[in-house]
């Protein structure tokens, strides 16, 4: 997607280079800068501090940091190490450990001395499909957003409510829930986004409007708590949002505040979907609410903000009493029952162990 007229992904590798650049999203949307990740440690801790974060990018830049581990130290001893530190950089997000395996296990036979260069064209390429898998997902989601135009006689936007930000900084390029926005709004499409703020860390109010802006879609951010009031009064047509980890029964796990969304939407019939793709399936367990670790935080993302002081700087201020004590669970997990369907690269899909099986037979 564009900044101020130029090109850019979230993530890329120049030429042959055994290192990556990457948007500092801790900057946004105050300054964009980018950051080069030169070895597994800065890949760490890019990740860990959500200088890059979304499930789809994370993915990537763990891949990435595989193969600059394996350019520094290709041993095996080096593979499992920096595997298991990269996979421990955020618990929740599953296309992590997925980008990982896949990486690892291209490069399991593969001699020492040419594993670096294995590495690298596996998550080169990681990183091309996470683009082509975005664009088939979002055409697959602007359809449901047509059918709710057409329903209405074209006769207004579509009001879409979305959490946390899902768009083209959170993947490769295009976005999860967001790319079906834009996918939509690219089409000729009339579309309105309420964009939650997303506390703690703001990923709504900073990055979602950042994004929607720069590309001219039509948005209004509103408190977390305002989503309910909005759905009781028809101001929403449909909720947006993406996951970190879908169970093989269609419990989506997803950041802290969506589940509360889904049981407004459930009240009010307002239909509420996943947008992810199948890398952030998790195949092997079930009940999400029970088997999906969800990342606790710092609990200074809960007492303190970020924002723009008047002279430009960026600064980081307390909102409570010193020493208020804050828990700060990131993610939390939305039960199938209360979501409309899956969006998924291969279609949309009901939220159940039949309904993805049907999509994904592979998987029986
Ligand atoms: C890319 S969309 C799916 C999710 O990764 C997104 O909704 C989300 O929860 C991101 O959380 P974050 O903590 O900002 O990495």
């Amino acid at each position: 997607m564009k900044v101020d007229g130029v090109a850019y992904r979230s993530i890329w590798r120049e030429g042959e280079a055994a290192s990556v650049v990457v948007v500092d999203q801790t900057l946004l949307p105050h300054r964009f800068e980018t950051l080069r990740l030169e070895n597994v440690a800065d890949a760490i801790d890019a990740i860990k501090r959500m200088v890059v974060r979304g499930a789809p990018l994370i993915g990537v830049t763990g891949a990435y940091g595989l193969a600059m581990a394996l350019h520094d130290d290709p041993s095996d001893d080096n593979l499992a190490a920096a595997f298991a530190a990269l996979n421990a950089a955020r618990p929740t997000a599953v296309n992590l450990r997925w980008a990982l395996e896949i990486v690892r296990d291209a490069v399991a036979a593969v001699p020492p001395g040419a594993r670096a260069a294995a590495a690298f064209a596996t998550a080169d390429r990681l990183h091309a499909e996470d683009i082509a898998t975005n664009g088939t997902m979002a055409a697959h989601g602007a359809r449901l957003i047509r059918e709710i135009w057409e329903a209405n006689g074209r006769s207004r936007p579509v009001n879409i409510l979305t959490h946390c930000n899902t768009g083209w900084i959170a993947c490769v390029d295009w976005g999860t829930a967001l790319g079906v926005v834009y996918h939509a709004h690219d089409s000729g499409i009339p579309v309105h986004v309420w964009v939650d703020e997303t506390r703690p860390r703001n990923q709504g109010a900073s990055l979602t409007t950042w994004e929607l802006g720069s590309h001219g879609v039509p948005h209004t951010l509103i408190a977390d708590n305002a989503g309910g009031h909005l759905m009781q009064h028809g101001a929403v047509d449909i909720c947006l949002v993406g996951a970190d980890r879908v169970t093989a029964h269609g419990d989506a796990c997803n950041k802290i505040g969506t589940y509360l969304k889904a049981l407004a939407a459930r009240d009010n019939n307002v239909p509420f979907y996943v947008v992810m793709p199948s890398s952030t399936i998790d195949w092997r367990i079930g009940d999400g609410v029970k088997e999906i670790e969800i990342e606790e935080r710092a609990s200074d993302e809960v007492t303190h903000i970020a924002g723009v002081a008047g002279d430009g700087t960026i600064v980081k201020v307390r909102l409570t009493p010193k020493g208020t004590r804050a828990a700060n669970p990131a993610f939390d997990v939305t039960p199938a029952r209360l979501l409309t369907g899956l969006v998924t690269e291969r279609g949309v899909a009901k939220a159940s162990r039949d309904g993805m099986l049907a999509l994904f037979p592979e998987r029986a």
